[in-house]
């Protein structure tokens, strides 16, 4: 299929769903599920490819970046493509390397299709991209999990020594998910429990079939546009609170 094909038959925009949840909650295997189980309609763009180029700095500045923090990550680039492939265009995503943390010189191609999942520590952070997803998950994982499944990955996967990884949980990990992703928690519509959790990831795979199953193309009332009316409708009913009352 050309590309061309491609942007007539598929639905514009596409759904778009965040995923959401402290490091080692298991939002890359919930997000991998999903797409695996979906098939070539599900696009992933994991969000760990937005953080900024670093190559200016040598190694060891690298390595003490505070990767936790918003500002770790760049945002206009991200918006930009999520923008693109919500409206039917490819995009090139940056690849990234955890082992040397920066960028490499390669760029993916990626096509649009259909339903897009963002997924990352920081993925309901963004106003401007939060706006732009149409369900929104966080993946809640216990603390204790999380940094057990992250010392495993971090020394197996990404070359580092357990010291490292210890200290950098302390000194930054911690500190930012409960100041930057744990309060994203509250604009989630949905909460998995424990990462890949069967009955959640069957009921998200039952979500996006259901989506895929709408009418493509001019539908006017596919179930994401129900959906997107009622929560317009309820936002535009509910007053905020007095906070003196
Ligand atoms: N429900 C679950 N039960 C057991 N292990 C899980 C579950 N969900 C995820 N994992 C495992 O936890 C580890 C971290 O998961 P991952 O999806 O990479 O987390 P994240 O992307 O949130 O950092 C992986 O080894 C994955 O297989
Ligand atoms: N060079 C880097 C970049 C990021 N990290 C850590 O990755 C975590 C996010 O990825 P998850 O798959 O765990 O969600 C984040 O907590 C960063 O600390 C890193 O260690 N090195």
């Amino acid at each position: 299929m050309t590309n061309t094909d491609q942007q007539r038959t598929m639905s514009i925009p596409s759904f778009a769903i965040g995923i959401a949840g402290g490091t080692g909650a298991g939002k890359t295997t919930v997000a991998r599920t999903v797409a695996d189980t979906v098939g070539e309609a599900v696009t992933r763009i994991p969000i760990d490819n937005y953080y900024e180029d670093l190559s200016h700095l040598d190694r060891a500045e690298r390595a003490d970046v505070n990767y936790d923090h918003p500002d770790a990550f760049e945002w206009d680039l991200l918006r930009e493509h999520l923008e693109s492939l919500l409206m039917g265009q490819p995009i090139e995503m940056p690849q990234y390397d955890f082992e040397r943390h920066t960028r490499t010189d390669d760029s993916v191609r990626v096509e649009p299709t259909d339903v897009i999942v963002l997924e990352g520590i920081l993925a309901l952070h963004d106003d401007e991209i939060r706006e732009l997803l149409d369900l929104r998950v966080y993946v809640m994982t216990d603390a204790d999990v999380r940094i057990l499944r992250r010392i495993e990955r971090d020394v197996v996967e990404r070359g580092r020594e357990l010291e490292g990884v210890i200290d950098q949980y302390l000194e930054t990990v911690k500190p930012m998910h409960e100041r930057f992703v744990e309060p994203t928690k509250k604009d989630a519509d949905v909460i998995i429990p424990e990462g890949a959790n069967r009955m959640a990831v069957d009921l998200l795979v039952e979500k996006v079939q259901a989506e895929l199953g709408g009418e493509h193309g001019d539908a006017v009332d596919t179930p994401r546009e129900r959906a997107r009316a009622e929560r317009d409708e309820l936002e535009s009913t509910v007053s905020p609170l007095d906070p003196t009352e």
